[in-house]
This record gives structure tokens, C-alpha cells and sequence, in this order.
């Protein structure tokens, strides 16, 4: 089945104006002469059912006399309202999944063309949007089926709601200053993408459901841009796992909401660096996914889903069960060229097809055959062709059964279909004994009309034609029939199987290659994100969230000393015993050089400054104000002289390669230069001051040559600290290659706190 994709205008906005609409909603023309036929001959259901609009209309930007249309299963005008969409649309995938089919539903569109109204909606009734009143319908029918069953069968109900943010992977359920720089992992599991470390919380009535939504939605990332008040800056992923229980088995299923972040044109945004960085973020993962759109829709082999998260758990294509894609538009003409673009997009998804295959059921007691075999399972038993050779012939008569064995032509191959099974040949061949003499008893001249094409086998006696009914006649059609289509399906199963074993080549070579890029495999990446995950906790004093997160890492990297005897330090220190390094309370800052990337600054000054800044705000004005002056003295080169009123408040600066970790005194400032840097995020290095694109490629690339090395040198050290080199120092970073101390100072003043 394909993925249904519909389309739905909003109204105009306020500030926009009717005559400024440029798309149109309307039926195609095939329809619509469909309708008329129907409703003449009286089919009022089924002209009802083609009432709905399926085609939007645009004018051709380059020629406004020429309109582009675009077909859709169906489309929904500005005057359609949540509850009719709901109705049309997501109600009915409400019994799929308690049938045990997954669903995935999801807005896409550009930015202010209502895919969070649509998602979410509104607060009053009529307004809610598909979320909710999927909940809703969820829990009406989880209520409905107890009820039928006498409580014998029953639901329960599992959240989880995350954002990519940045292309990273955020826990909505945790609050914000409890995510880590890296945020959560994904791991491939089982054909699907899963998130690690992701808060499942069991949920029982849509009031709770409400409760935690609204609550989860407030650790969203959002901002007011130019085109919308109130823009998602992430995209927004709801799970809902519905698991049944009856007195043998549970039926598990989900239902994926996805409220995606829209596309922007940076030209009409006029977004700041922050939303800038952002909007990039945005732009590349939906540029992705229309790429993996093009990619499965031309059939080709590679899709690129790997290239971003969102695309990654999307898998439009990849995932089983049913796809609904809702796509939003604005009818103005500002609009005019992203509307296009997404139109183009939706259509093209249209024709990508699912599989639509329900999960397996989970069996109470001894473990049950599958009820839903494999592919392989499902294919027919190895039948041999001996009949391939010789497709013309009947079976031979019974009384030559003494030389028939050694008669028999060869089994050549074997065939699999994954058609229905027939009978086998050998099994319809089965004659009952032929009555009739044999072909030659009659006589030469019926060779004539029928001559035995092949001569492998001994000429068998056959039937006379004159003898046959018209459905013995039919049924020996259908034999040879089947038999040549049966040669042919093993010559294109021989040629399939060698294409695909190529393909399959070519594909593990590309998933390694990806990795590689990536930078880790997925285990080695996990247990990489719970010694960061560790690190954070440890560096806000969560000793037991640290130590947890260790223990949890170590099963990644078995017999590492290093981290066996970091465990049991903490644990010491846990109990009490005095350790080496002095302990790390919450009032501490956190590490340099720990801290998010400049696009999280707004949300982690409680979490990376502590108490202490809180405190003392003047203190880090005036640190922040001098700074500049203090660095520079370490730096090598002519600097401008700066009347130094405030050295003894920064000496720490000046010696930032000298401080511990936790050194409480390093300037944010400096602190967040350097988490830039070390994102080796080249579109936001190149967003630094004085920095170009150029310079931010020579940058990352010359840390990369620094990863290698210190991977190559000590792996673990690498993994126990971050996982790759991190500068830790205004020093280091003038030392790399294209940068100097003016550059260092240029970009440094460009920051903001
Ligand atoms: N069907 C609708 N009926 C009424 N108002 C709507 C509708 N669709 C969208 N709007 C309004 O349009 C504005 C933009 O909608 P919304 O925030 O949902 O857009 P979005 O596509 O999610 O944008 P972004 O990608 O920036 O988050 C909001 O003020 C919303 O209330």
C-alpha cells in the first residue's frame, strides 16, 4: 500500500490578504465524471465518497496564465475543521493498530502553514488537534474492548515524546537541563529505529495524557521568527505504544505522531545566528528526507537516510503498517515558490510504497511458530522442474513405471514464488490412468497435428484431442502455461539473486562506510553517550546518575581498566572516603569546554553556570567585559594594550591550559568559543566573527586530523573524556592551522552570553 498522502490549506491569517490567494482545491476531472456517473445511476454512497476535493492548484511562477496541479488522496480547504479531518483521516487507523499494525501520521510543510495546529491544535474542544483525539479515540476503544471481554483483555497505554532539535535527539518527558550535549542515541534494532534511554511512561486516561503533553510541550523548542509567532525549532515525535493483553498472547503496536519543524527561506526570515543555525538544522534534515523520497520512488539503491535523524526514524518507505502524511500549505503568495517545492514533494511520496504487516503477537507460555512466517517461510517448497524441460508432454502412462526412473529428465533447478501455492506438478500430472490408447495406437497422422517438441524423454502415449472435454483441454493450458512461466520466474530468480547478492555487497560496503563517517558503530556509540551522559552528571555532582551511567557504559568496553577504577573511585567517594579530586557539587560550573553548542546557551545557564553565577551576576559582567584583555596576554604576536583594571579578577583566564576541569573561574565566554569549536559544526564555526566558511572547514578539518590522531594513540582516554579531541584552551585554539591570535580575539568578541 502506498502512503496516503493529503493535502490541507489554512485559512488566511490577520495579516494576509484574500486577494493573495494563489492555490485552489478542487477534483480532477476523472472524478468528477465519476461522480456524475454514479450519482446517475443512483450510487449516492459511492458519489458521497468522491465529494472530497483530491487535486490543489497553483499558477506556474514564471507564467501566471498556466496553473500546476497536484493529486492527492484527498484535500482539505480552509473551511475544513480538526474534527472533519480527524474523521477522514485518523480515525479509521485507530483499529489498524489494535489490529497490531503500527501508524505513523505526519505534518509536513513549510514554517506558519499549521502542521502544530493540525498536530496538536488548539486548547478549546472543537480546536484539539489529531494528537489528542487520537488519544481520545485510543482510549474509547481500549475502554470498549475491556468492557466486551469482561476485563479478561487489556490495554495499556506507553508515551514517549521526543524532539530532534539540531539534529539531535531530546527526551521531552525530561526536563531541559537534564539533557547532555550529545543527547540520545539511536540504534538499529530489529529493522526499526529506536532511541535509547527514551522515558516510556505508562499513561491510562486522556486527562493524564493531557496533563503530560502540555508539560512536555513546555520543553519543546520553540521561537517567535518573522513567519510564525510560535515556530517549532525541532521536530516533535510522539509514540504511542498500545500493548493488548488477552489470556494467551499481547498484541503490541505503535502510533507515531510527528509534528515536523517546517522548511524556512532564510531571505524572509530574517532570523538571527541562533535561528539561523536552526533554520540550516531544519532545512537539511526535510532537504533529506526529499531526497530519500526521490531516491525510493526512482527505485534507486542507496537511500540516504542515514544523512539525518529525523530521516533515520521517519524510514518513509522502511517502516511496516500504515502511512499517513498530512501536508500543509498556505494559500498565499509569499508562499508561492516553498508551496511548489512542497507539493512537489508530497506528490512524489505518494507513490512510495509500504508494507503493510502487522506485528507479530507475543504468545503467553511455550514459544508458538510465528503466525505471520517470513518471507522465506512463505515461499513455496522446492519444486522440481522436470516438467520445464519438456512442457508440452502429459506424464507418462503408468506401465512404463519399470524404465521410468531412469527415464525421468533431471531435476534441473528449483523455483520459489511467493505466489500462492499450487498444487505441485508432480501432484496435478497425477493422472488417472488414461483409458485411452496410447497417441501412437492411433495412428501417425495425430503426430502431425501435435508433434512432441522436445525428445529428451521417450514420446509418451497422449490423449486424443478428439477424446477431450473443453476442461481437460483448459486444465492441460494451464499446466503448460504455468510450467513456462515457471522457467522463466527460475532464469529471473538466477538473475535476480546475482543482481541482489551485488546489491547486497554494495549495501554493507555503504552501511560501513556510514558508520565510519559517523564516526562510531551504534554499540560503541552508545556506550559512548553514557560516558558523556556520565561525565555531565558527575560534573553537576549526580554521583549516582554518573556512577549508573558508567556501569551502564561498561558492558561497551570490557576490560578497560581506566573506567573500572573510575567506577570504584566514585564509589568511594560515594561512601565518603576521601578521594584525589576534590568533589564536584552542584554549585560548581560545569567543565570547560562541556557546555552545549552556542544554539543551547539560552537554556543552560542553571545548568553549566550554577549558583554561584546566579549569585553574582556583576562578577561575571565584568568577567566577561575584560576577558579579552586577559587572554590576550597569553597569546604570542602583537595585541592592542588594554588598560588592565581587572587582572586579578581573570588571572584564570590568562592560564586557562593550567586549570582543572572544574575550574570555577573560566570565563563562559571563553567556555562557549570553545564548545563551538568543538561541535566541529562547520555551519556554526562559520557563523563565529571573522570567520568564514573556508576558515571553518581548515578548523574542523585540522581537529579531525587531531581525532585520528588521539584514536589511533589511546582510544579510552578518548572515550572517557569526550568523544573526540576537545580543545580546552584560547591557546590551543590559536595554535591550529589558518587561526592566529587575532582571529582567536576576533572570534571571541563576536560571542554572546
Ligand atoms: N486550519 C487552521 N485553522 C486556523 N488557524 C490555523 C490553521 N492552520 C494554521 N493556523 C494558524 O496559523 C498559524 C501558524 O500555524 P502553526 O504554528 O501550526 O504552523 P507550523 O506549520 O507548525 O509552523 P512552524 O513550522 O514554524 O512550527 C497559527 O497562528 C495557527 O493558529
Amino acid at each position: 500500500m502506498s502512503v496516503r498522502v493529503v493535502a490541507r490549506v489554512r485559512p488566511l491569517l490577520k495579516s494576509e490578504r484574500e486577494l493573495d490567494v494563489i492555490v485552489r482545491t478542487g477534483t480532477s476531472a476523472t472524478t468528477t465524471e465519476a461522480k456524475l456517473r454514479e450519482t446517475e445511476n443512483g450510487d449516492r454512497k459511492l458519489a458521497a465518497l468522491r465529494d472530497r476535493d483530491n487535486v490543489v492548484r497553483i499558477p506556474n511562477p514564471k507564467n501566471e496564465g498556466e496553473e500546476y496541479t497536484f493529486n492527492f488522496n484527498a484535500v482539505y480547504d480552509s473551511d475544513v475543521v480538526q474534527q472533519e479531518l480527524f474523521d477522514a483521516e485518523v480515525a479509521p487507523t485507530i483499529k489498524h493498530l489494535f489490529n497490531g499494525f503500527d501508524v505513523t501520521l505526519f505534518a509536513y510543510g513549510v514554517t506558519g502553514t499549521g502542521k502544530t495546529h493540525t498536530m496538536r491544535g488548539g486548547k478549546s474542544l472543537a480546536d484539539r488537534g489529531v494528537i489528542p483525539r487520537l488519544l481520545s479515540g485510543i482510549y474509547r476503544r481500549s475502554r470498549k474492548i475491556e468492557k466486551d471481554t469482561n476485563g479478561e483483555t487489556t490495554v495499556k497505554v506507553l508515551l514517549s515524546y521526543y524532539e530532534i532539535y539540531n539534529d539531535k535527539v531530546y527526551d521531552l518527558f525530561e526536563p531541559p537541563e537534564k539533557r547532555t550535549l550529545a543527547g540520545l542515541p539511536l540504534r538499529d534494532n530489529g529493522g526499526k529505529t529506536v532511541v535509547c534511554g527514551l522515558t516510556e511512561k505508562p499513561c491510562t486516561n486522556l486527562k493524564e495524557f493531557e496533563g503530560l503533553y502540555d508539560q512536555a510541550n513546555n520543553n519543546r523548542s520553540t521561537s517567535a521568527t518573522k513567519l510564525n509567532a510560535h515556530s517549532s525549532r525541532s521536530h516533535a515525535i510522539l509514540g504511542v505504544k498500545i500493548a493488548i493483553t488477552s489470556s494467551d498472547k499481547t498484541i503490541v503496536s505503535k502510533a507515531s505522531a510527528i509534528d515536523l519543524a517546517g522548511s524556512e527561506d532564510n531571505r524572509r526570515t530574517e532570523n538571527d545566528k541562533e535561528r539561523m543555525v536552526e533554520s540550516a538544522s531544519i532545512n537539511k534534515s526535510l532537504f533529506v528526507l526529499a531526497q530519500c523520497v526521490e531516491a525510493i520512488t526512482k527505485k534507486q539503491h542507496r537511500i540516504p537516510y542515514r544523512e539525518s535523524k529525523m530521516t533515520r526514524i521517519l524510514s518513509l518507505g522502511q517502516n511496516n503498517g500504515l502511512t499517513v502524511m498530512i501536508l500543509n500549505l498556505a494559500p498565499v503568495r509569499s508562499y508561492h515558490l516553498d508551496t511548489i517545492s512542497s507539493l512537489s514533494v508530497a506528490n512524489r511520496t505518494r507513490k512510495i510504497e509500504v508494507r503493510e504487516i502487522e506485528n507479530d503477537p507475543i504468545f503467553k507460555g511455550p514459544a508458538r511458530p510465528s503466525m505471520r512466517p517470513s518471507l522465506a517461510a512463505s515461499r513455496q517448497p522446492l519444486r522440481p522442474l522436470t516438467a520445464t524441460v519438456n512442457v508440452n508432454m502429459p506424464a507418462p502412462v503408468a506401465k512404463d513405471s519399470a524404465k521410468k526412473d531412469e527415464e525421468k529428465p533431471l531435476k534441473a533447478f528449483s523455483v520459489f514464488s511467493d505466489r500462492p501455492q499450487h498444487k505441485p506438478l508432480t501432484q496435478i500430472r497425477k493422472p488417472e490412468p488414461l483409458k485411452r490408447t496410447s497417441f501412437y495406437a492411433d495412428g501417425p497422422t495425430m503426430r502431425s497435428i501435435k508433434p512432441p517438441r522436445q525428445t529428451l524423454a521417450p514420446i509418451p502415449s497422449e490423449p486424443s484431442f478428439c477424446d477431450l472435454s473443453a476442461a481437460k483441454i483448459e486444465e492441460m493450458v494451464e499446466k503448460k502455461v504455468e510450467e513456462m512461466l515457471a522457467v522463466r520466474a527460475v532464469s529471473e530468480q538466477s538473475r535476480h539473486n546475482q543482481v541482489q547478492e551485488l546489491n547486497d555487497q554494495l549495501q554493507r560496503r555503504l552501511a560501513q562506510l556510514e558508520q565510519r563517517i559517523e564516526g562510531t558503530e551504534d554499540a560503541r556509540a552508545e556506550g559512548l553517550s553514557y560516558l558523556l551522559m556520565a561525565k555531565q552528571h558527575q560534573a553537576r555532582g549526580e554521583n549516582s546518575s554518573a556512577l549508573k551511567m558508567y556501569q551502564l557504559a561498561l558492558p561497551h568496553f570490557p576490560h578497560n581498566e581506566k573506567l573500572v577504577s573510575k567506577i570504584a573511585a566514585l564509589k568511594e567517594r560515594m561512601q565518603g572516603k576521601p578521594s584525589a579530586r576534590p568533589s564536584v557539587t552542584a554549585a560548581s560550573p560545569p567543565p570547560k569546554g562541556r557546555f552545549g553548542s552556542m544554539l543551547s546557551l539560552k537554556k543552560e545557564p542553571t545548568l553549566t553556570l550554577g549558583k554561584r553565577q546566579a549569585e553574582d551576576e556583576s562578577y561575571m559582567d565584568q568577567t566577561v567585559d575584560a576577558i579579552s584583555d586577559d587572554e590576550s596576554s597569553f597569546m604570542d604576536g602583537p595585541r592592542p594594550k588594554k588598560k588592565r583594571n581587572t587582572e586579578s579578577l581573570h588571572q584564570n583566564d590568562l592560564d586557562l591550559d593550567a586549570l582543572d576541569d572544574f575550574d570555577p573561574t573560566v570565563s563562559p565566554k571563553t567556555i562557549h568559543l570553545l564548545s563551538i569549536i568543538n561541535s566541529r559544526d562547520v555551519s556554526q564555526i562559520q557563523l563565529l566573527k571573522g570567520v568564514g566558511m573556508k576558515k571553518a572547514e581548515a578548523i574542523v578539518d585540522c581537529l579531525c586530523e587531531m581525532d585520528q590522531s588521539s584514536v589511533s594513540t589511546d582510544d579510552m582516554e578518548m572515550v572517557s573524556d569526550q568523544p573526540q579531541f576537545q580543545l580546552s584552551s584560547l591557546a590551543e585554539l590559536s595554535t591550529l592551522k589558518g587561526v592566529g591570535v587575532r582571529t582567536v580575539e576576533s572570534m571571541r568578541s563576536g560571542v554572546f552570553v
